[in-house]
């Protein structure tokens, strides 16, 4: 049997996407609407004090084309908390103007294939702060599950710890080339939802998205291993942004 890695997890993680209901928005008369946009103003600020307290974090971005129209990324400490914030949410007034379009359950998750051996992890301030990440307010959000794939000679889990830690340096390289462009959040699922990882990239360029999966795309890891699911990719909704989002 071959080596598991082992993984270190951290807050827990709901990528909550909706479908903005038009009609039922534009039917309503101005004081429901705008109860609905107070009561969601509200919760932003709920979120952001959780945030300031660093008891998780939230990230709300409208998403581009018919998959969704925005996505609500919570992080927090429990999957309890995470479930008692999508049902508050789903009481109010706004939700009730949206529609579910997709959600994913996972746990942000670092793997010990480039830890130095001998060292703990959970002494270093830097390994505890990627395990309960602020999520960055950049400009740009791009979310997609994926897979290591198990068939035939390309199965990950047969190969050896060193193949799999040669691998996992070649495709961390690839990543350090965009330090500064692009933040990712890998969250694990296994046990928790459809694929094996969730993968939340941040970048205030969103051509970089584009520019670092596809030279991840001839990596062997990715190019041999990946199996990817729906991408959704998406804008920063600013207080400004929401505004002309939900004006009609
Ligand atoms: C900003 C770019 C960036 C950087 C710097 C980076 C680095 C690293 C390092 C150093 C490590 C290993 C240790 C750890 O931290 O776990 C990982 C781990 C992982 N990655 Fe990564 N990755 C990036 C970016 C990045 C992308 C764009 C993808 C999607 C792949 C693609 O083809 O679309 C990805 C996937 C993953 C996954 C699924 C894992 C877990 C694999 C496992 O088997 O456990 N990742 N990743």
């Amino acid at each position: 049997m071959s080596e598991a890695a082992q993984t270190l997890e951290g807050w827990y993680a709901l990528h909550d996407f909706r479908t903005i209901d038009w009609t039922a928005w534009k039917l309503a008369d101005e004081g429901e609407r705008a109860i609905a946009l107070d009561e969601l103003q509200s919760f932003l600020s709920e979120w952001q004090s959780v945030e300031d307290n660093k008891q998780g974090s939230t990230a709300f971005y409208s998403i581009v084309g018919q998959k969704a129209d925005f996505v609500l990324m919570h992080l927090r400490e429990t999957l309890d908390e995470l479930n008692a914030l999508e049902n508050a949410f789903n009481k109010t007034t706004f939700a009730q103007f949206t529609i579910p379009a997709h959600s994913y359950v996972s746990i942000v998750e670092l793997s010990n294939y480039m830890a130095p051996p001998g060292t703990d992890p959970m002494q270093s301030p830097e390994i505890l702060a990627r395990l309960k990440p602020i999520l960055p307010k950049w400009n740009h959000i791009c979310f997609y599950p994926m897979n290591k794939r198990r068939e035939g000679n390309d199965n990950w889990y047969m190969l050896s710890m060193e193949e799999r830690r040669n691998m996992m340096r070649s495709h961390g390289m690839i990543g350090r080339g965009y330090a500064g462009k692009v933040k990712q959040i890998i969250t694990g699922s296994v046990g928790f939802d459809n694929w094996e990882w969730g993968v939340t990239l941040f970048a205030e360029d969103a051509l970089q998205f584009k520019k670092l999966v596809y030279e991840m795309r001839f990596d062997e890891v990715s190019a041999r291993f990946g199996d990817f699911g729906e991408f959704y990719v998406g804008n920063r909704l600013t207080d400004e942004k929401l505004q002309q989002l939900f004006s009609i």
